[in-house]
C-alpha cells in the first residue's frame, strides 16, 4: 500500500453527524447504521467524496463498488477522479462471462459476482462500501478482484464495526475507515 497518511479526520465527524443507528433491524440483535441522512444531506455527501478524492487521486486507476451501497459511493467518487467504475454484483445481476464467490454475511448468506473483462490487468483499484462487518463482502471481492488481475491498492470503508472480525478476515491487509465502531 502505497498511500500513506490516514483520511481526513473532519470526514470522520461528517460521517458520524450523519448517521442513524437502528436497533434491532432488519432483525433482533442487529444494529442498523443507516447512511441515509448522510447522502440525503447534499453539502455533506459533496464534502465526504471530495474528502475521499482529494485522499486517492493519482494513486489508483479504478474504484470498484461492492452492491449495493458501495455503489452509492464508488460512483461519484469515479465520476470525480475521471477514472471508472468497477461493479461487484450479488448473484445473477451481471450478464456472463462472470467470476463468483460464495461468502457469509453478518445476516444471511450471499454471493458477489464480477464480469473480469471490467478489470485492466494489473489496475490499481481502491474498493469501497459503506459497512465492513464479518469482512465476508469484501474478502469475497476482493478475491474476485485478483482473479481478474486487479491490484487492490487500498480499501475504503465509511464505517468498520470492529466487533465482527472483518479486518481479521482481511488480514495483512490496509484499511481505511472512515469511522470505527469498537462494538458491532
Ligand atoms: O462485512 P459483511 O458482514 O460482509 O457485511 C457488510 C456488507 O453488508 C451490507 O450489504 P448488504 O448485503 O446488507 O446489502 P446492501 O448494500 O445492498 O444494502 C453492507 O453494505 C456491506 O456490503
Ligand atoms: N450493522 C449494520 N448496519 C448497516 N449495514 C450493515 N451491513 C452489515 N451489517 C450492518
Amino acid at each position: 500500500m502505497t498511500i500513506s497518511p490516514a483520511l481526513p479526520p473532519e470526514l470522520t465527524q461528517l460521517v458520524l453527524d450523519n448517521l442513524r443507528e437502528i436497533p434491532d433491524f432488519p432483525e433482533p440483535g442487529v444494529l442498523f447504521r443507516d447512511i441515509t441522512p448522510l447522502l440525503s444531506n447534499g453539502e455533506a455527501f459533496a464534502n465526504l467524496i471530495d474528502g475521499l478524492a482529494a485522499h486517492y487521486r493519482g494513486h489508483i486507476d479504478a474504484v470498484a463498488g461492492l452492491e449495493s451501497r458501495g455503489f452509492i459511493l464508488a460512483a461519484p467518487l469515479a465520476v470525480h477522479l475521471g477514472i471508472g467504475m468497477v461493479t461487484v454484483r450479488k448473484a445473477g445481476k451481471l450478464p456472463g462471462p462472470v467470476l463468483g464467490v460464495d461468502y457469509a454475511l453478518e445476516y444471511g448468506t450471499a454471493r458477489m459476482e464480477l464480469r473480469p473483462e471490467t478489470v485492466r490487468e494489473g489496475s490499481r483499484v481502491l474498493v469501497i462500501d459503506d459497512v465492513l462487518a464479518t469482512g465476508g463482502t469484501a474478502a469475497a471481492s476482493i478475491s474476485l478482484l485478483e482473479q481478474a488481475g486487479a491490484r487492490v491498492e487500498a480499501i475504503c470503508m465509511l464505517l468498520e464495526l470492529a466487533g465482527l472480525g472483518g479486518r481479521e478476515k482481511l488480514a495483512g491487509r490496509s484499511i481505511d475507515s472512515v469511522v470505527v465502531f469498537e462494538s458491532a
